[in-house]
């Protein structure tokens, strides 16, 4: 019987819990108890949150009025939550994930399957990491992705939605994460194509940001709209340029344009850019997710800087438009209403030379 643990415990972490209890329980090949590793932290009483969590069966910070699954174990000791799993789901925010990897080098168990529910990249010196990438080569194990249009408080409650796993060698190993994924809720398709799904996932983020702007300089469905569209296509030129063997086919699952959607009607990046671009870009970022997350993570802004690194290092600049102007405007460097310049005519043959005539 397979043993499962989740690495993370945030928002979607906890509710990735949630869907993988409720499997366990009733499934035959899997372990009832999942692990979650939880980056401890002590709540404004005083308790420790691994401790409340394993008390009410709740995360009360990240995912509160939501019961768990009683199968579900809160771990604050990340080396002893790993080691006896056979399968593990890493879903934590990208940015802590190298150092997470660090700490698990040698503390996995031989044969163990991995996949990440992560939306984001690292930029080395040698170029992009994928994150299932730094995951597979740090640790050594196989790594598979989940990706969807999945706002994590909407499958909480258990609305309709859908997922795609990707994955690259082995279907059987796929059809292990969707059966234990899937619920009546929650119906997830494996495709083989594990970067294009991933960098779905991922770009997506930045397309997000952008419809904030346009929402909070309350340009209209018709502008959001467009952005999507282009964002789309910034997406799909990207990922073929660093993968050539991504599908086009792959951005009509889930995980592509249904993603793309969500995120850009009620996702934590488009609100908090709705709120930077009402506020004239003078709060950063960081205030902003602060205050309006509580503690939850934004994965857009960076990811379009890390974006920007590689578009520059390759002199790609001029051909994503999009992704330059999110990372320009979300570093302060143009202001939100640089993400469309429609006002006059003389910007409007900016707009026109930024995306009518690009040739993605
Ligand atoms: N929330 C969603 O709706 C959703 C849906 C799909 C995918 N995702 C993706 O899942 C990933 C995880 O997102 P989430 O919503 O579970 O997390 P989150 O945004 O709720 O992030 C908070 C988590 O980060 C942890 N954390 C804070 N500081 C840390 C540190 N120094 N080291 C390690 N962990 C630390 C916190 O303990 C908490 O568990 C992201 O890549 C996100 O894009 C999120
Ligand atoms: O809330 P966001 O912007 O992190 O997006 C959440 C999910 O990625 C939507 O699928």
């Amino acid at each position: 019987m397979s043993k499962v643990t989740v690495v993370g415990s945030g928002n979607w972490g906890s509710v990735a819990a949630k869907l993988i209890a409720s499997n366990t329980l009733r499934l035959k090949n899997f372990n009832d108890e999942v692990r979650m590793w939880v980056f401890e932290e002590t709540l404004p009483g005083g308790e420790k949150l691994t401790e409340v969590i394993n008390q009410t069966n709740e995360n009360v910070k990240y995912l509160p009025g939501i019961k768990l699954g009683k199968n579900v174990i809160a771990d604050p000791n990340l080396e002893n939550a790993v080691k006896d799993a056979d399968m593990l789901v890493f879903v934590s925010p990208h940015q802590f994930m190298e150092g997470i990897c660090k700490l698990l080098v040698g503390k996995i168990k031989d044969g163990a399957e991995g996949i990440s529910l992560i939306k984001g990249m690292e930029v080395k010196k040698e170029g992009p990491c994928m994150i299932s990438t730094l995951i597979s080569n740090q640790l050594g194990i196989n790594c598979s992705v989940l990706m969807g249009a999945n706002i994590a408080n909407e499958i909480a409650m258990e609305k309709f939605s859908e997922a795609t796993v990707g994955y690259s060698q082995h279907k059987e190993v796929a059809e292990r994460w969707v059966q234990l994924f899937t619920t009546p809720y929650f119906i997830v398709t494996a495709v083989n194509d594990v970067e294009g799904v991933e960098l779905c996932g991922t770009l997506k983020n930045i397309v997000a940001i952008a419809a904030g702007f346009v929402d909070g300089l309350e340009m209209g469905n018709n502008t959001k709209a467009a952005i999507m569209r282009l964002g789309l296509k910034e997406m799909m030129a990207f990922s073929k340029l660093l993968f050539p063997s991504v599908k086009d086919s792959t951005f009509f699952e889930s995980c592509g344009v249904a993603d793309l959607i969500t995120t850009c009607m009620g996702g934590r990046n488009r609100k908090v850019a709705e709120a930077y671009a009402r506020n004239g870009g003078k709060r950063s970022f960081e205030e902003l997710e602060e205050e309006l997350l509580k503690g939850q993570k934004l994965q857009g802004v960076l990811t379009a800087k890390e974006v920007y690194e590689v578009l520059s290092h390759h002199g790609w600049l001029e051909m994503f438009p999009l992704f330059s102007s999110v990372n320009l405007i979300s570093q302060g460097r143009l202001p939100p209403s640089a993400i469309v310049e429609h006002s006059d005519n003389k910007s409007r043959c900016l707009y026109t030379r930024k995306f009518g005539n690009s040739s993605l």
